[in-house]
């Protein structure tokens, strides 16, 4: 099977190329990047005026499998992906059961080989069930596959437990995705602490909550040799203690989800659980640091943090509602409306930090085109004005506070190891 992409923008980070090339693909792999390839294949894309990109991995997503499956499933979630440009998802390990042992990981494995049309990989959790009391079987987990540990969801407050989980990941060598929130702080806050909780009436989080757990875990990360990676950071306070600590650790990553530069607190209101997300919406000057940070390189990743929430659970008051919100079909025309149209990621620069990085923190061999690599591949087209319609999402979570945004970007084909997943923006499903 031969597939020949034609006249895309190629844009690939690690050999810094951003030029019109045809790409082919022969079965599961690249075979061939230059310009103008007359061959007989098997099916052509015209990809004029478009971007060909390294397959985009998003590292935090939330598939809600086992457990939740109303939620969202592993299929529901890699359809979800694959709309979305994503080729390679991390799932976080706040399932029911938690993913704290090598069953759960296998299970999530056999179901995702079976039913998942992009590459799922788990995320086991740091301490047993999530109770913050013992640590999970890491090492089994690690042994049965897992890319990394987390307490997503929520953080390890027990210090001497982190420090340990710690030094089980560094001797593993697996990296350790952090959930920054100091619970006694943050409380019971529903928003960001700031003028609109206050005119709201609703209980504030303040940054403190999350800057404080970010110094911790930088703190106990940088006296031994593993990969700390803060996720969903959102305060000026957290960007300015990520570039000092930076200057020293050069391992430690971050990310930041789209919603976090596209939106402020003063979006709450009490009737619109889909602004309720955790970290929560910040203010102006928090996304201008944000927005700095990813220019010059501080914030590593951008990640979704794909939340999917039933609408009978998001249809309860603002106080009641789960915090959290979908994000793997919106964040490509996110990131291209906020960030690459206005000026502050170039493309590569984008590409770089949703395949590239996001590959080399989980030491995966993609996030790259160039031949003998495995085809995993999307394609967007930079130009189309839209305006986002949840109806049409393949997640079963509608939980967006972005529907009826005008946004530019849309990703119109997906290729999973040489699979053509998507085309003309339609899933082509052969799984279910
Ligand atoms: N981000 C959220 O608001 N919610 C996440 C949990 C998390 O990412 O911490 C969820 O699982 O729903
Ligand atoms: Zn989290
Ligand atoms: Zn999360």
């Amino acid at each position: 099977m031969k597939l020949l992409i034609k006249n895309g923008r190629i844009i690939d980070p690690i050999s810094n190329t951003d030029e019109v090339k045809d790409l082919m693909i022969e079965d599961d792999k690249i075979v061939a990047v230059k310009k103008n390839i007359e061959e007989k294949v098997d099916k052509i894309i015209d990809a004029k005026n478009c971007w060909v990109v390294p397959g985009l991995i998003d590292i935090h997503v939330h598939l809600r499998e086992p457990g939740f499956e109303d939620k969202e499933t592993i299929s529901s979630g890699s359809q979800s992906a694959a709309k979305g440009g994503f080729t390679t998802i991390c799932c976080m390990p706040n399932t029911n059961p938690v993913i704290d042992n090598k069953d759960v990981v296998k299970y999530i494995q056999e179901k995702a080989n079976k039913e998942a049309l992009v590459n799922i990989l788990p995320i086991g959790a740091i301490t047993k069930g999530q109770e913050g009391r013992e640590l999970a079987a890491i090492e089994e987990m690690m042994e049965a596959g897992i890319c990394g540990i987390s307490e997503d969801g929520k953080a390890v407050m027990k210090a001497t437990l982190m420090e340990e989980a710690l030094e089980v990941a560094s001797k593993l060598k697996l990296p350790v995705f952090s959930h920054c929130e100091d619970h006694d702080l943050s409380n019971d806050g529903v928003m960001n602490e700031g003028d609109r909780c206050r005119e709201l009436g609703l209980k504030g989080i303040s940054p403190d909550a999350e800057e404080i757990i970010a110094a911790r875990d930088i703190f106990l990360a940088q006296k031994l040799d593993v990969k700390l990676h803060l996720c969903h950071i959102s305060t000026q306070g957290t960007v300015e203690i990520l570039r000092q600590s930076k200057k020293r650790d050069k391992r430690i990553t971050a990310e930041v989800c789209p919603h976090h530069f596209t939106l402020t607190e003063e979006a709450v209101t009490p009737n619109n659980t889909n602004t309720k997300m955790n970290p929560p919406l910040r203010t102006y000057k928090d996304i201008e640091a944000i927005k700095e940070a990813l220019r010059d390189g501080t914030i590593d990743i951008i990640a979704t943090d794909h939340a999917p929430h039933h609408e009978r659970e998001k249809n309860l008051s603002y106080v009641e509602a789960p915090f959290g919100i979908v994000g793997l079909e919106t964040a490509v025309p996110l990131v291209i409306t906020e960030l690459v149209d206005k000026g502050i990621l170039t493309p590569i620069q984008m590409i770089e930090k949703m395949s590239t990085k996001p590959a080399a923190l989980l030491g995966l061999d993609k996030g790259e085109l160039k031949i003998g690599k495995i085809a995993d591949v999307t394609i967007i087209n930079p130009y189309e004005v839209y305006d986002i319609d949840i109806n049409k999402f393949a997640s079963k979570g509608k939980n967006s506070p972005f529907h009826g945004k005008t946004v530019k970007g849309k990703v119109n084909y997906t290729i999973v190891a040489g699979k053509l997943i998507v085309e003309n923006g339609e899933l082509l499903v052969d799984k279910q």
